[in-house]
């Protein structure tokens, strides 16, 4: 059986969480933590991936660069990965990530627009980079579609390529039939990787049903700190991994100390599943879209569950932020 890589994001999609405050003292501390606890890649970066920082996706307190030598200085073992979305990074700043000791690139495009990412898979594969392909808003299409995208990133050089519940709309089963169909379609090297949110409370289950259809690249976070209703908690699932026979590699007490002493500290808010959370899985929307919502609807007077609702109608995707506005005012009767 193929080994599992674990794969934490407090540190890229918690930024979304912390609006994208996190410090370099921070990511050390949190870093270190991680690979101490044995989990193999620390993903770090503003929430949106380098270059994310912008009034459109929220300012964030540090640069990308200062965030992503913290993290290679404070781990000894782990590999640091960086995402990256084309269109809103650019190559130059992966060429810096990869210079300050970033060896894994996670380039990821909406879940039918794969060959955006053409041309930063293949430099990337070519300065040998670790490259995933990181197919978003996976539930928005059929399995069979997904798998064809899937293949579009292998032959561009993803070594690795995911399916990718930024919306948390998932569940087991649908998880299953999306992984199954990547893992069928794709070369034996090329790994599938399960990335979850747990907007309908389905996060490690919807990961442990993907690696049991054939996942061998696991995201979690740390107190499942994350866009939205948050991600994979890490810790639980190296537990629930470990009890369902798949060995993780990991130190679960020390990821438990981590999570408890280190991450939650530094949490503004338990990572729950509130209304507005539920909302965005039960609608189908783009997890970050959340805080954005939240207020927009509060500027416009509007529930914050009927814009989401309608976002989800109207099949908004990451990208279009600057619908939501619109759609909050729309709801109010008033012009943007
Ligand atoms: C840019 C997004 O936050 C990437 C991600 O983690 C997701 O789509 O989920
Ligand atoms: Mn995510």
């Amino acid at each position: 059986m193929t080994a599992l890589t674990l794969v934490d994001s407090s540190l890229r999609d918690g930024m979304h969480s912390v609006r994208h405050r996190f410090t370099p003292q921070q990511v050390a501390a949190v870093a270190a933590g991680l690979d101490r606890g044995g989990v193999d890649v620390i993903e770090v970066t503003h929430g949106d991936g380098l270059g994310g920082s912008s009034i459109q996706y929220g300012e964030a307190l540090h640069s990308d660069a200062e965030l992503i030598a913290a993290a290679v200085e404070a781990v000894s073992r782990a590999r640091v990965a960086v995402l990256l979305l084309p269109g809103i990074g650019t190559l130059r700043q992966l060429r810096e990530a990869q210079s300050l000791g970033a060896s894994v690139a996670r380039i990821a495009t909406h879940c039918t627009e794969a060959d955006i990412a053409a041309q930063q898979i293949a430099w990337a594969a070519e300065q040998g980079m670790h490259v995933a392909g990181f197919l978003m808003m996976s539930h928005m299409v059929q399995p069979a579609v997904l798998a064809e995208q899937a293949r579009l990133m292998e032959s561009y050089g993803a070594g690795t390529v995911y399916v990718v519940d930024s919306a948390g709309a998932l569940v087991p089963g649908t998880t299953a039939e999306r992984v199954a169909a990547l893992r069928a379609a794709l070369a034996p090297e090329t790994a599938v990787g399960i990335h979850t949110h747990n907007n309908l409370g389905c996060g490690v289950g919807n990961a442990l049903a993907g690696v049991a259809a054939g996942a061998t690249w696991v995201d979690g976070s740390l107190r499942g700190l994350g866009a939205s209703a948050g991600n994979a908690q890490l810790e639980v699932l190296v537990a629930a991994l470990e009890r369902s026979g798949r060995a993780t590699g990991a130190n679960l007490f020390e990821l438990m100390d981590v999570a408890e002493e280190v991450v939650a500290p530094l949490m503004p808010r338990p990572q729950v599943i509130d209304r507005s959370g539920l909302a965005i899985g039960y609608a189908g929307v783009y997890s970050s879209f959340l805080l954005h919502a939240e207020r927009a609807a509060e500027r416009y007077g509007v529930d914050p569950r009927d814009v989401l609702m309608e976002l989800g109608r109207r099949r908004v995707v990451g990208g279009q932020e600057d619908m939501i506005i619109n759609v909050a005012a729309e709801l109010a009767g008033v012009a943007a």
